[in-house]
């Protein structure tokens, strides 16, 4: 297969919104990348999600008009893009975010090129052409960096919120419209409907304040306590992985690796020891307060300010005065 001199991000399009991810993408390939960086769009032939992502100056946008396809399962997704690149050629790298979808049809992808996949990496740049990748490794407790110099694309998941997203004009952006891209329909699964995930009132992911409460804070006296905090503060709550166990949080409210990235203005920490997969999770907060009764907590090496001492009293206490 020809090989191509560009870096190709799959925009997520979800029930014909685009997942702000890939804004953050486009971002980062933009900021990191010396080749065109092409957006790969899979939309209905009524939709222009064109617009939207040209807002986030990419070189290039290819566009797939198909309302079969823009509803269809991974399997025909994979098979479309896989027959994309065999029409166009192969890209130096192609990007997907570590979203449910990106994460189901990156290793499809994948296995089908027959080369290599980073998931989940926390951050990318470029050495030549050749992408370094980094991700948690060995139980998540090191940093390591991956590359695939022998194979192409170079693909990658990269998580949500890692990245920042910023607006930018590109006045030689070019829209490409391809048509006539086959993809082979899966015949074990009929999709009836598709609806968006409903969404808690605050979603942490976009919380400009979030108060993170860990195991230092989890008797539902607690809890209530944080919660009123949050309230008075225009909060959403975070918990640590070990509280996901309680009955009240999901996977939806854990801050971490395994969890939400996030990248609030304040965050709160209250009882929470600082493990390193929890603190990948918060690196792009601005301000981080941070509560605990040990004095060598290792969240305080991840904070602005700290506090030793009762995370509910603290609670308490500020809520009082604010
Ligand atoms: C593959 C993998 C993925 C993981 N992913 C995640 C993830 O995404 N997110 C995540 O959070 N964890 C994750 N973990 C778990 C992680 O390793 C830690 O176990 C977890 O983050 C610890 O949570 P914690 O800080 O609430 O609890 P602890 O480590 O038990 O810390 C509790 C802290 O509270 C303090 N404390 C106790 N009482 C008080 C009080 N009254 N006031 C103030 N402080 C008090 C203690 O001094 C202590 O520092 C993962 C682990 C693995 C192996």
């Amino acid at each position: 297969m020809t090989a191509i001199e560009e870096n190709w991000i799959f925009a997520e399009n979800d029930l014909d919104e685009i997942n702000p991810v890939t804004f953050q993408l486009i971002t980062k390939m933009n900021q990191i990348s010396h080749d065109p960086v092409v957006v790969i769009l899979i939309e209905k032939n009524a939709a222009n999600l064109e617009k939207v992502l040209s807002a986030y100056g990419p070189d290039k946008i290819i566009t797939i008009k198909d309302d079969a396809l823009a509803t269809g399962d991974d399997l025909e997704i994979t098979d479309a893009l896989a027959n994309l690149i065999e029409k166009k050629g192969t890209p130096n790298t192609l990007i997907f975010p570590a979203t449910v979808a990106g994460r189901s049809i990156a290793p499809r992808l994948q296995a089908r090129l027959q080369t290599g996949l980073t998931a989940d990496c926390l951050d990318l740049h470029f050495e030549g052409n050749l992408l370094i990748q980094t991700k948690p490794s060995y139980g998540d407790n090191i940093m390591c960096e991956i590359t695939i110099p022998e194979c192409r694309p170079q693909m990658v998941t990269a998580r949500p919120n890692v990245f920042s997203s910023e607006k930018k004009i590109n006045p030689n952006l070019e829209i490409e419209t391809v048509s006539n891209i086959q993809w082979k329909k899966d015949d074990q699964l009929q999709i009836k409907s598709r609806v968006l995930l409903a969404q808690k009132a605050k979603d942490i992911k976009q919380a400009k304040h979030v108060v993170a409460i860990g195991r230092g804070s989890k008797t539902a006296k607690d809890i209530e306590g944080a919660v009123s905090l949050a309230k008075k503060l225009n909060a959403s709550l975070g918990v640590t992985r070990p509280l996901t166990d309680l009955d009240t949080f999901t996977i939806a409210d854990q801050i971490g690796q395994s969890g939400q990235t996030i990248a609030p203005d304040l965050l709160i920490n209250l009882g929470i020891s600082g493990a390193v997969q929890y603190t990948s999770g918060i690196s792009n907060a601005k301000i981080v307060v941070s509560i605990n009764t040990d004095k060598n907590a290792q969240i305080f090496k991840h904070s602005d300010y700290f506090f030793v001492g009762n995370a509910q009293e603290f609670a308490k206490s500020l809520e009082a005065i604010l």
